[in-house]
């Protein structure tokens, strides 16, 4: 690179940190969320743990704002945030009907991006995360991990400045697993900062950088990885550490 400005890199005022202050969620009088406090922090690695319901999906999806608060708030830092400045991606990747190629191009579209510059990003996207030599199969045949690299390939496409990743492993076998963890690594090199969800304790231990951990809707623990696993201090995290907590 010479200096020329790549038009992809977003020139907005920094979203981070995200500050969720007594945050809960309500739905048909049950509280699935209750009083969690927390700030995210840019450049960091974040990973949700917590047992089976214990709220992981719906932290990220409120933080994310697919679903609004009904306690409390979550505010980023710059107010109104444009959709492009924060994705997710889900357990199952949401891919259109369409080849890999026209799905890595779609988001740049709706961004308004020439055309040049779009056929550029995407050529960039599928050489970078190996997936050129499947660009103009139908992104829905693909294999199961194929189509979670599709997924995070197009969140990456977009430079987010954070990238919300609900259990984008769960269904995955080790090797496509593997790649999606060296995905995530990467796209913290480049200044995303990452909020992922996962109940597997050894990916946890080798992506996180902090912890968030959630019992029954409630934020339990929120420290440095390194001192969270070390020492929890909550008894649910303890427990479920040791293996014991189930729910
Ligand atoms: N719209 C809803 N209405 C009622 N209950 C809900 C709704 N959405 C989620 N829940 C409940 O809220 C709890 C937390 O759900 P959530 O999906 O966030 O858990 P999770 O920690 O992601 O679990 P898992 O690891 O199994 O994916 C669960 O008991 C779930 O059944």
């Amino acid at each position: 690179m010479t200096g020329a400005r790549d038009p992809l890199c977003s020139a907005d005022a920094p979203i981070l940190p995200l500050s969720l202050k007594g945050a809960g969620y309500t739905v048909a009088g049950q509280t699935l969320l209750q009083d969690i406090t927390l700030r995210i922090e840019a450049g960091r690695r974040l990973i949700v743990m917590g047992a089976n319901g214990a709220g992981k999906s719906l932290f990220l999806r409120l933080c994310h704002g697919l679903i609004a608060p009904t306690a409390g708030h979550c505010d980023w830092a710059n107010g109104a945030v444009r959709a492009r400045e924060q994705a997710m991606v889900f357990q199952r990747p949401v891919l259109l009907r369409r080849s890999v190629a026209a799905n890595l191009e779609y988001p740049l579209t709706l961004m308004g991006l020439a055309r040049k510059t779009r056929r550029n990003s995407v050529a960039q996207t599928l050489e970078r995360f190996g997936l050129s030599a499947l660009a103009n199969r139908p992104a829905r045949l693909l294999s199961g991990g194929e189509q979670q690299r599709l997924a995070l390939a197009r969140a990456w496409a977009m430079r987010p400045q954070v990238l919300f990743l609900d259990e984008p492993c769960s269904a995955l076998d080790p090797s496509a697993t593997r790649i999606i963890e060296e995905m995530v690594a990467q796209f913290s090199d480049d200044g995303i900062t990452i909020v992922m969800s996962t109940h597997d304790l050894g990916q946890a231990r080798r992506l996180a950088q902090d912890v968030a951990f959630l019992h029954r809707g409630r934020l339990s623990e929120h420290r440095p990885a390194a001192a969270f696993f070390a020492d929890p201090i909550a008894p649910e995290a303890r427990a479920f550490l040791a293996g014991d907590l189930v729910w």
